[in-house]
């Protein structure tokens, strides 16, 4: 068992790295949830590569199994040399086998590659009720398969079935049955008790050939339980490749079933009575917590306000007063812009604003300055074509800040969303003259933005009070606002500015909803 020992999750060898990897040899589940689908999803799950040797293909969905149809033995073999010839395989794992033939191709491949370790998951009949491998198939499995496999992993049908019709209703049933599972020769069994009648708990027992374990876990309650065999098995087997002992492994997969189910328990996915489970929601899930306190909602966008040095320095305000007024006239979102400040003014300034705007639940975002931000904290950063760019600023921030991009063209726009920004700021709109030489791009400048990214979009140059209906009327799902400058901060009361501006869009959004 060298290899697999040797192949934790990664590793090194000089300066190549090794991957652990699982060889799933079983059949293709058309409706996704089970067979090689199920194990290329645990195995992409747990971080493990797998190749798949096709033994099968079944027209199969929620309902059940409409059809199969049989690879040839002699294509499963030519398969399986392609990739035990040429690839560093941990584990091999078996899930529909469903011929005597493919069973022998198999062992005399397995018989090649004796330091393979194998998982095998004995299935034979779906929980639909429709067979997969026939009785014929039970004397190479008892005599030839089970004796190579370092762990088989029956539920109570498949055991009952190898143990010649064996009544298994109770755990003390599922110990009897792991015991003499155990005597055919495999190094240890699991008999899974999904199916267990009556049973409050999802109750497996795991023997060894010395110790028997009762692994418990809560039952979900959930018709979204199709491919918990195979992914149980495939993450066992994927834990192994990683250099799990292998009740470890065991545990760690039954934990990773019980809470994919959990997560999937509400999904809708085809009609029929057994649906799949979601392998990677809970992923999802946890990418989106971590993102949960900050998650960007695009309503924020409505009326942006974006500060301006030179203008507050004409009017003689401090930022710091200047957004205050925005947010009291109802900006709901500030960057604060100071191309001339010194870096060190420019922190103390931005902390400042920050306390203001925190205390009203207001973003601050940093323009250009990507230092600066992180140096106070700020919600976030907004980037010009020639700025840093989005997937620099994405790597230095981490995923909880927001970033936005200046974009003027539906390329720019794509870009902006394949490199992980929050929001496009598109303009601008009017002519304008806060930037020098900044290119007009008209309202349908502006939609063929909108039209081109998922990502929601501010409008900005040369906004106010007398165009910003028209800007928004222009009917473009992801346009969520404004973003001002002169209009705010370049007249004599930016609160009462803020507050024209805010009644314009306010109505708009009335009379289209
Ligand atoms: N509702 C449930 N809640 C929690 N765990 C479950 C539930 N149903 C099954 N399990 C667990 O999932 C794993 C697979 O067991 P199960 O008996 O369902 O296998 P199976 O019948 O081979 O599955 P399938 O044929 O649908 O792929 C076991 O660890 C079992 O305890
Ligand atoms: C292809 C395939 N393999 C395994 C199972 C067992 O769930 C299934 N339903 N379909
Ligand atoms: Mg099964």
């Amino acid at each position: 068992m060298a290899t697999r020992e040797g192949a934790a999750t990664v590793a090194a060898e000089g300066s190549k790295i090794r991957v652990a990897h699982v060889l799933t040899v079983a059949g293709s589940d058309s409706g996704g949830g089970a067979g090689i689908q199920a194990d290329l999803k645990a195995c992409g799950a747990r971080g493990v590569y797998c190749s798949t040797v096709i033994t099968a293909l079944t027209a199969q969905n929620t309902a059940g199994v409409q059809g199969v149809n049989m690879v040839s033995e002699e294509f499963v073999a030519e398969q399986l040399k392609s990739v035990l010839s040429d690839m560093h395989v941990d584990v091999v794992k078996t899930g529909m086998l469903p011929s005597v033939g493919i069973v022998k191709v198999l062992l005399h491949s397995l018989n090649e590659f004796p330091h393979l370790a194998l998982v095998v998951d004995p299935v034979m009949v779906s929980t639909s009720g429709d067979v997969l491998a026939g009785p014929s198939i039970l004397e190479v499995f008892r005599e030839e398969l089970l004796p190579r496999a370092d762990i088989v992993t029956p539920n109570l049908r498949e055991a009952s079935t190898l143990l010649g019709g064996k009544q298994i209703e109770t755990v003390a049933d599922m110990h009897e049955a792991a015991k003499l599972l155990h005597d055919m020769g495999p190094r240890n069994v699991l008999v899974k008790g999904g199916d267990l009648p009556g049973s409050f708990d999802a109750v497996d027992v795991f023997f060894d050939g010395e110790e028997f374990y009762e692994l418990r876990s809560a039952r979900v309650r959930t018709h979204n339980t199709h491919g918990t065999g195979c992914t149980l098995a495939s993450c066992i087997a994927a834990e192994l490749a990683k250099g799990s002992p292998t009740l470890s492994a065991v545990k760690v997969a039954k934990r990773f079933v019980e809470t994919a189910l959990d997560y999937s328990k509400e999904i809708v996915v085809g009609d029929g009575p057994q649906g799949p489970f979601d392998h990677f929601l809970m992923l999802k899930r946890e990418m989106q917590g971590s993102r949960k306190h900050w998650i960007f909602e695009p309503s924020r966008l409505f009326l942006y306000a974006v500060t301006d040095s030179v203008m507050n320095k004409n009017w003689d305000r401090s930022i710091t007063d200047a957004v205050k007024a925005a947010i009291e006239g109802g900006a709901t979102i500030v960057q604060l812009r100071e191309k001339e400040a010194e870096t060190g003014y420019f922190i103390e300034a931005a902390k400042s604003c920050l306390e203001v705007c925190r205390s009203h639940g207001v973003s601050l975002l940093i323009n250009d300055r990507v230092d600066v931000a992180l140096a106070c904290d700020a919600d976030g950063v907004h980037v010009g074509q020639s700025d840093m760019p989005v997937r620099v600023a994405r790597a230095l921030l981490g995923p909880d800040k927001i970033i936005g991009v200046s974009c003027k063209t539906p390329e720019q726009a794509h870009r902006a969303w394949t490199d992980g920004a929050d929001y496009i700021g598109c303009g601008g709109v009017y002519p304008t003259n806060t930037k020098a030489n900044n290119k007009t791009i008209g309202l349908d400048g502006l939609k063929a933005v909108c039209l081109a990214s998922k990502l929601p979009v501010v409008a900005i140059g040369g906004i106010g009070p007398s165009n910003a209906g028209a800007v928004m009327e222009i009917g473009a799902p992801n346009l969520k606002g404004v973003a001002v400058v002169s209009a705010l901060f370049d007249r004599e009361c930016i609160v009462e500015e803020a507050r024209k501006l805010r009644a314009t869009l306010d109505k708009g959004k009335t009379s289209n909803s």
